[in-house]
């Protein structure tokens, strides 16, 4: 058999006899344990994993690894240890088994703008002459085209075979997202990171963390996942960016601050110029003035985040800062689609409160007309959020229409009005096709509509089906039909 030896994929976790065992691969579900694989037993959200360890050794596990004691009636020949942390134990297993890694790994942290900084960071390594990948909600991305994953954060198996066929193409530059579930679930702990970014901390996923403190420890675990020494930088513009300081200062990471409060990149102007700006930044005693081919001021420290963890790897400053003119926005990000009757629609993935207020606040000069904008929440994701984004569509849109996002298990029509529990101001139509095709019937001159909450996605997740589903699609084909 081809495979690998036990301990060397557990070190000094198993019994020298069991540590010489070969095992064909690691699972985390029963359900995917080929033959003589080892079965790593996960508690998870919903089930612990020690149940179906019986179910494993079913399908061929040889070796167990759980957080428990050895089930009684686990038979004599099945290697066994128990461990304190089994995720940690996979995500190490993860990085033994795909040993290649890109040389360069930055990590971005954060609950708006990881995908957008992961991917512009890709794109400022990429200028500076690098080979180099993104790893996030977008799939894995190289400049030869994306290859899309359904975590912001793969778990630990899929993201170090990603980074193993990466440096095997010769990438060596790569930035990732890591999600406050991933963050949480151990799933990076086998990275070697060189660097890390914390963009903000809004309200999301309260449903998995039990209150906003928790979010946030969750979220500065990455301090912990970098080596001594390693830079961080922080967006010091942001709520919580003091908290991130504190906590990077405690570990003894030196801080790259960015922003208008920034000490290292400082934004000292920021001009509007159609759907462009114009930043103006200082950095050791000199200016430095670049045009970012996109709008918004929540943009500018994205990309300052991202020329940041492109200096945190030792990149030149003023040479990481002119590549921001290059950048090209991410699918669905304030994506702009076209116009009918005079009418602007732009698609964007604003699916929490924080993201929302502030598309709506960037799109609002660019609106001459009325500001319309097309939303919804997904079902099994923080309830909590369903009122709070009513009330800022309500408040600043002229026209808000609640629709459905990715329903999931839940009943849509019961999702929709916890969200109009917020304002007799906002308009229902469930289906979304329909709401996106009669907000863009009534497009005039001047008029801006914004389609958010579903961005690049491709499916609508109902029950536990995704029916081909893409905000963009729909939106041209009812730009091509209303087009006066
Ligand atoms: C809530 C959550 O994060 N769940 C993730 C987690 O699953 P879990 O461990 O909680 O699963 P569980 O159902 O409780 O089961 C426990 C264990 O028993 C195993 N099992 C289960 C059934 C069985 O028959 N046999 C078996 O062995 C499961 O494989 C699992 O290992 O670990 C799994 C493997 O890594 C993930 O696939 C799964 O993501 C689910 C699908 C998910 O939807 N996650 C979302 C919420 C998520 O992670 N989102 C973040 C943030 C997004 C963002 O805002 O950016 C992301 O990184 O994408
Ligand atoms: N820095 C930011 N501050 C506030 N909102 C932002 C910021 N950056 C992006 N957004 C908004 O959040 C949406 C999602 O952006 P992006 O995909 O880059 O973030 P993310 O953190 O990766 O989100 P997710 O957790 O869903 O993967 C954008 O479409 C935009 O509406
Ligand atoms: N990574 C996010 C994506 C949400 C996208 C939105 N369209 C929804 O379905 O709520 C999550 O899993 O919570
Ligand atoms: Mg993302």
């Amino acid at each position: 058999m081809t495979g690998y030896r036990l301990g060397d994929l557990f070190p000094e976790m198993f019994e020298t006899e069991a540590a010489s065992q070969q095992v064909h691969g690691v699972a985390f579900d029963s359900r995917k344990v080929t033959g003589d694989d080892v079965f790593v037993a996960l508690a998870g959200a919903k089930a612990d994993g020690a149940r179906f360890i019986m179910d494993a050794v079913g399908h061929g596990a040889v070796a167990v690894v759980s957080g428990g004691p050895r089930p009684a009636d686990l038979p004599a020949g099945v290697a066994f240890a128990q461990v304190e942390d089994p995720r940690l134990a996979l995500a190490l297993a993860a990085a033994n088994i795909h040993p290649r890694q890109p040389r360069t790994i930055v990590a971005v942290t954060g609950t708006s703008g990881k995908s957008s900084v992961a991917d512009f960071t890709r794109q400022i390594f990429q200028a500076l002459g690098h080979e180099a990948a993104s790893v996030g909600t977008i799939g894995v991305v190289t400049s030869k085209g994306a290859d899309y994953g359904s975590l912001t954060t793969p778990d630990p198996l899929s993201l170090h075979a990603s980074f193993d066929r990466l440096a095997g193409e010769g990438i060596t530059h790569l930035a990732m997202e890591a999600s406050s579930h991933g963050l949480d679930q151990r799933r990076l702990d086998g990275v070697r990171l060189s660097a890390g970014a914390f963009l903000n901390l809004g309200r999301d996923h309260l449903d998995y963390h039990p209150s906003v403190e928790e979010y946030l420890a969750a979220k500065l675990r990455l301090w912990e996942l970098l080596p001594d020494g390693a830079p961080v930088v922080i967006n010091r513009d942001e709520p919580y960016a003091d908290a991130a300081a504190e906590a990077a200062a405690m570990a003894g990471h030196p801080i790259i601050g960015i922003g208008r409060k920034g000490e290292t990149l400082t934004l000292l102007r920021n001009e509007r110029d159609g759907f462009s700006q114009r930043l103006t930044v200082g950095f050791d005693g000199q200016e430095l003035s670049v045009a970012l081919p996109l709008v918004g001021d929540f943009m500018a420290g994205n990309a300052l985040v991202a020329a940041g963890l492109a200096i945190a790897t030792g990149e030149d400053k003023a040479a990481s800062l002119r590549a921001i003119s290059g950048l090209i926005g991410v699918a669905g990000r304030l994506e702009r689609i076209g116009e009918a009757n005079g009418g602007l629609v732009v698609v964007d993935y604003a699916h929490k409160p924080d993201a929302l207020a502030a598309v709506l606040t960037t799109l609002r000069p660019y609106a001459t007309g009325r500001l319309i904008c097309v939303f919804g929440c997904g079902g099994d994701r923080d309830k909590g959020k369903r009122p709070l984004m009513g009330a800022i569509a309500a408040e600043k849109a002229d026209i808000a229409i609640v629709t459905d996002d990715n329903p999931r298990s839940e009943d849509p029509a019961t999702i929709r009005a916890e969200i109009m529990t917020a304002s007799p101001r906002l308009q229902e139509i469930g289906d979304r096709e329909e709401a996106i095709r009669a907000a863009v019937k009534m497009l005039k001159a001047g008029d801006l509509l914004v389609v958010a909450g579903k961005g690049h996605e491709s499916g609508q997740i109902i029950g536990d089906r995704t029916l081909p589903f893409s905000d963009h699609d729909v939106v041209r084909k009812a730009l091509s039909e209303f087009q006066g």
